[in-house]
């Protein structure tokens, strides 16, 4: 969990991702030739997992607008007032350098094709540029760049007809729906590399099994209710006498859900100039949403403002062997209820799960990171594994989470009273199995189930991992209780 510090030095130089694609072109026999197709809403694991995973996707296929091209300017001294609202409509490329694109565990994920040495600074591995995004303004008015809907298209009444300060994932569904149907729009080609109904993880797409598999009745509720929001809203809009321009975009209200999921947990927001406007927007950027998340990233967002462009990098000090995942943080300091809600998935250690607990007793809270030797508990954390002893490699994640959830108390409070310690852990210790037994299924049963069902439907896997979660991070919470009543009051 430590952050790692190493020494110094230059990175060699990586290859860019039209490089490895003209390679792969040749290799495949397809060098000048179109690539072959791949079924939508489909992405067979095989695809991705051959030695040169990289597919062979045309990087931009936007045509330049010719609306949108500098003037042509007789006089030498006149130039546009705003060279960059030319600019975006240029044809411009996704580049990526040592990156390698592959189903892993966690879905589709970008991995390093190379070593990687620590920098000083932080280093660029992928840019997309604005005009491979679809991004739609978070304000009214609304404004989408790039400007793919005809004035007067039925689905901008549709969007208009959304609450600006709530549905901003009902509008970027709609404008995604709108791009798939989109005659050589981009996102046709990239609908490839986007997981289909069936492999979706988003709880919206979860039937009423599956939601009473969390084992969690707020969060079963939670999700209804969006579930409800996203049928309404496609009841309205989709109703039977909607013309087929419309209709075809979400044919089945399931596709609407699938397109808000799509939306919740792929969309990122930024600042940019929208015309003579600063706007915030929300976006879909191909490629870049393809990094999975981690409590602990390696890579993190730069929004290029004057260009429009996204830039992923790799943080300053951060050294990546060839084949480790390239990771962002989607949501600092969620818990596994609200990473479930809006991406579908939870984790075993994540550092901010947390737990109700209803009793008075707490436990020191100094007193009981210093047992785990782990400092600064805010927004960073840092457990310092030289200090420990061996039983210790069992801190990771659960135990941050542990620290933070557990009721405790700081110095100035009161002193430390070794007896009174001990009563408020056991007190918690017992607080933690209560909750771990009054779940129906045990942690082995859920484990047996995962394992006798390998080919579930991902809602279902989802659901049945995120009960698993919670009850691996009690388990930890008991057992770093127990440790704590061990090494320190005795
Ligand atoms: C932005 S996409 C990342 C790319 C995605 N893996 C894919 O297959 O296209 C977010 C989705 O990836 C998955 N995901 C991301 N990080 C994860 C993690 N740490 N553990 C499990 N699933 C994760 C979840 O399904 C989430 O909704």
């Amino acid at each position: 969990m430590a952050a790692t510090f190493v020494p110094l030095r230059h990175l060699t130089l990586c290859f860019s991702l039209s490089q490895v694609q003209r390679k792969e072109g040749l290799q495949n026999g397809w060098g000048g030739v179109k690539p072959p197709r791949y079924s939508p809403f489909s992405r067979n694991r095989d695809d991705y997992n051959t030695p040169h995973s990289i597919r062979p996707i045309k990087p931009a296929s936007i045509e330049t607008l010719p609306l949108l091209e500098p003037p042509f300017v007789e006089n030498p001294e006149l130039e546009p007032v705003d060279p960059d609202f030319y600019r975006i409509g240029y044809r411009r490329s996704m580049r990526a350098y040592g990156v390698k694109f592959k189903q892993g565990a966690d879905g589709m994920g970008v991995y390093a094709a190379k070593d990687v040495e620590a920098l000083r600074r932080p280093r660029m591995i992928m840019e997309i540029p604005l005009e491979l995004m679809l991004t739609v303004s978070k304000k009214l008015p609304w404004m989408f760049f790039p400007d793919i809907i005809p004035v007067g298209h039925p689905i901008f009444d549709i969007i208009n007809s959304t609450d600006p300060e709530t549905d901003w994932d009902l509008r970027l569904a709609c404008l995604l729906l709108f791009a798939l149907d989109c005659k050589d729009n981009f996102w046709q080609l990239y609908s490839d590399f986007l997981p289909g109904e069936d492999e979706c993880t988003s709880l919206l797409l979860a039937t009423e099994e599956d939601l009473l598999e969390l084992q969690d009745e707020n969060l079963a509720s939670t999700m209804r209710k969006q579930q409800q929001r996203a049928m309404e809203f496609w009841e309205s809009n989709w109703h039977p006498g909607v013309i087929l321009k419309i209709k075809r975009l979400a044919p089945e209200s399931r596709r609407f859900k699938w397109a808000v999921g799509i939306a919740q947990s792929r969309c990122i927001n930024m600042r940019m100039r929208m015309v003579s406007l600063i706007q915030d927007a929300n976006m879909l950027v191909p490629y870049a949403d393809m990094l999975n998340h981690s409590p602990e990233p390696n890579c993190f967002f730069h929004w290029r403002f004057k260009d429009r462009m996204l830039e992923v990098m790799i943080n300053a000090g951060q050294e990546i062997k060839r084949g480790e995942e390239f990771t962002i943080n989607y949501m600092s300091g969620s818990s596994n209820y609200m990473l479930m809600q809006r991406y579908g998935f939870s984790s075993p250690v994540n550092p901010w799960d947390n737990f109700q607990f209803s009793g008075n007793a707490r436990i020191h809270l100094d007193s009981f990171l210093s047992v785990f030797n782990i400092s600064g508990l805010s927004d960073e954390y840092y457990h310092d594994s030289q200090l420990s002893s061996n039983e210790d490699t069992f801190v990771d994640g659960a135990v941050i989470g542990a620290a933070r959830s557990l009721p405790t108390w700081s110095d100035g409070d009161v002193p430390l009273i070794p007896r009174v310690e001990r009563k408020a852990a056991k007190e918690l210790r017992e607080e933690c199995q209560k909750m771990l037994v009054e779940f129906p299924t045990t942690l082995e049963e859920d484990q047996q189930l995962l394992d006798s069902m390998p080919e579930a439907r991902k809602t279902l896997e989802v659901a049945i991992k995120y009960r698993l979660h919670r009850k691996l991070i009690l388990q930890k919470m008991i057992k770093s209780l127990e440790l704590y009543q061990e090494r320190i009051l005795f």
